[in-house]
């Protein structure tokens, strides 16, 4: 390890963040009852321009009127080239009960776009006398944002997660697709005329991991555009899972259940976990630092490995 130890990221359960547009309050208490974690009520890019000031308002009687049990509760703002954003920002923390847990920005490019919000929230905040400090969640979604990831993460110690925004990604990298997440037709190798598909988000989503567990910030995997394809969502879940990000979003109430699976470990996965925890306990007792289990070397790596298992499914049992 280096002598700059590894901060660990919040300890709270974002197996799924479901979406919803504040212009959709009809969807809000749905919301509510749902099995995600966390709730995004979204003021950005599924409120139509003219329809902005009405989703504030719904969105800032929702905090307060609404049941939201124990989720997180995150509002996406208005990007900050958009005149929306400060409006945003300030009502939601002049105007909103105390139960609101987190801001969202989109498409932040570079850290002192979060500085800037970090300032506002800050300065509102301390002017109404809030108590509870409000957390702040990042969007990875431009070529900048994914250019400048390490200092995004670091940026703030407001920032509790950070996700990957694969369409406004993919239309930023000049990408040619209009999926939103998943596999992409033509984004494939051949080989002795057979087609073997590979993943154009998988070096995003690794530097976006690499610079969250750098920084403790919890890395996240954004929408799965086509909610009719369940297979797709699980494959593109189960990638993001193995690479080290702790959920996905949900874009409409089936995928709820798809994250939650994926995010969750099994009691397969927690039970090794724990046998090589043990196994490793009588190899160190027996003033050994590697041992053999189920046929394979495990040595005190292992432990750190089998250790994030326990931990994840721990933090989801609260
Ligand atoms: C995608 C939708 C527009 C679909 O809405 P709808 O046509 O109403 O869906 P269904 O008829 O299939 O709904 C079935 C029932 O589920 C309820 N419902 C629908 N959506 C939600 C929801 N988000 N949360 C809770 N409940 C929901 C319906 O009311 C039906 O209920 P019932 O009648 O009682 O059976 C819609 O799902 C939707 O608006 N989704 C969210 C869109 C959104 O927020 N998008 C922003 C995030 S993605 C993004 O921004 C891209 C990203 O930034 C990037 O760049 O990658
Ligand atoms: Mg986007």
């Amino acid at each position: 390890m280096s002598f700059r130890l590894q901060p660990a990221a919040p300890a709270r359960p974002n197996r799924c963040q479901l979406f919803g547009p504040g212009s959709r309050p009809a969807l809000f208490e749905k919301m509510a009852a749902s099995a995600a974690d966390v709730i995004n009520l979204d003021l950005e890019d599924s409120v139509a321009p003219g329809d902005k000031a009405e989703a504030r308002r719904n969105i800032i009687q929702a905090i307060g009127d609404v049941d939201w049990g124990n989720k997180h509760l995150s509002v996406r703002i208005n990007g900050l080239d958009t005149p929306y954003w400060y409006r945003d920002v300030v009502d939601l923390l002049e105007q909103s009960s105390d139960r609101l847990d987190q801001i969202m920005i989109p498409k932040v490019g570079c850290a002192a776009d979060v500085y800037a919000v970090d300032a506002l929230v800050t300065a509102v905040e301390a002017a109404k006398g809030r108590k509870k400090r409000i957390a702040l969640e990042v969007i990875i979604e431009t070529a900048a944002g994914i250019a400048h990831v390490e200092e995004i993460a670091a940026s703030s110690p407001r920032l509790q997660a950070m996700s990957l925004g694969a369409a406004d990604f993919a239309a930023s990298m000049g990408m040619q697709t209009t999926g939103i997440g998943g596999t992409q037709e033509n984004y494939y190798m051949v080989r002795e005329g057979v087609k073997h598909w590979s993943d154009p988000w998988h070096w995003a989503q690794a530097a976006i991991v690499a610079a969250c567990r750098t920084h403790g910030v919890l890395p996240v995997d954004g929408p799965f555009g086509d909610f009719s394809d369940d297979e797709g969502f699980l494959a593109q879940a189960r990638r993001s899972a193995t690479l080290g990000m702790v959920g996905k979003w949900a874009i409409h109430p089936k995928q709820i259940a798809l994250a939650n699976e994926v995010f969750t470990p099994s009691e397969a996965q927690v039970s090794e976990a724990r046998e090589i925890l043990a196994a490793m306990e009588a190899a160190k007792s027996a003033g050994q630092g590697a041992a053999t289990y189920k046929g394979r070397l495990i040595d005190i790596a292992s432990m750190r490995q089998a250790e994030v298992i326990v931990r994840q499914a721990e933090i989801i049992a609260g």
